[in-house]
């Protein structure tokens, strides 16, 4: 089987995971989330749940041979051949591990993109308890965002795989910039 991924990317609160719901609907993808992930290892209270509760709660990024396991082993539990990967690779290190351990590429990577003031505004609102969505966290992940998120996004623009979008508007306009990105033929009939 020929498996296929494409990365949904942008900063904390860019609505990386709401669009996803949405793509997940319309076009048969399996949503995978780095970040529900790593929160339920946590849950599950394995050996590294601890460690990645602190990393969390830090805004930094948990080392990548923790995150790409949890991929893989969700990507062959799962049996698709279409996978959406939300929130990794989160720097350099995560892209070119995971690129090396799996020996493939994305067909293309969502850039979600939006202002800070919007992104802030929109995590103090989102009300899912998470440890990390307090105003001192989110300061931290923005800055991870720009130092360490950003020069994947360069690295992928170089190849032309980026799809920049404009997710400063309404979900539902967001969306249709999305589908029309994956193009008719890839919806479900
Ligand atoms: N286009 C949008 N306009 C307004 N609010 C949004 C938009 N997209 C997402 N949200 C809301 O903002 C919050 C963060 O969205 P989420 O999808 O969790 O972002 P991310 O996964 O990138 O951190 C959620 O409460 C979500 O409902
Ligand atoms: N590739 C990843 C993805 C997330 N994490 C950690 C660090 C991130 O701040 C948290 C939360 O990630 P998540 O993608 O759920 O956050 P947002 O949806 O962007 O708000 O998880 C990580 O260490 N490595
Ligand atoms: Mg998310």
């Amino acid at each position: 089987m020929v498996i296929k991924y494409v990365i949904s990317y942008g900063g904390p609160g860019s609505g990386k995971g709401t669009q996803c719901a949405n793509i997940v609907q319309h076009f048969g993808y399996t949503h995978l989330s780095a970040g529900d992930l790593l929160r339920a290892e946590i849950k599950s209270g394995s050996e590294n749940g601890t460690m990645i509760q602190n990393m969390i709660k830090e805004g930094k990024i948990v080392p990548s041979e923790v995150t790409i396991k949890l991929l893989q082993r969700a990507m062959q539990e799962d049996g698709n051949d279409k996978f959406l990967i939300d929130g990794f690779p989160r720097n350099e290190e995560n892209r070119a591990a995971f690129e090396k351990v799996t020996g493939m590429e994305p067909a293309f990577v969502l850039f979600f993109d939006c202002p800070e003031e919007e992104m802030e505004k929109r995590l103090l609102s989102r009300n899912q308890g998470r440890e990390d969505d307090n105003i001192e966290t989110i300061r931290k992940r923005f800055k991870v965002f720009l130092e360490s998120s950003l020069p994947v996004i360069n690295h992928y623009d170089a190849k032309g795989k980026v799809r920049k979008i404009d997710a400063a508007r309404p979900i539902e306009e967001v969306f249709e910039s999305v589908k029309a990105i994956f193009g008719p033929k890839n919806e479900k009939s």
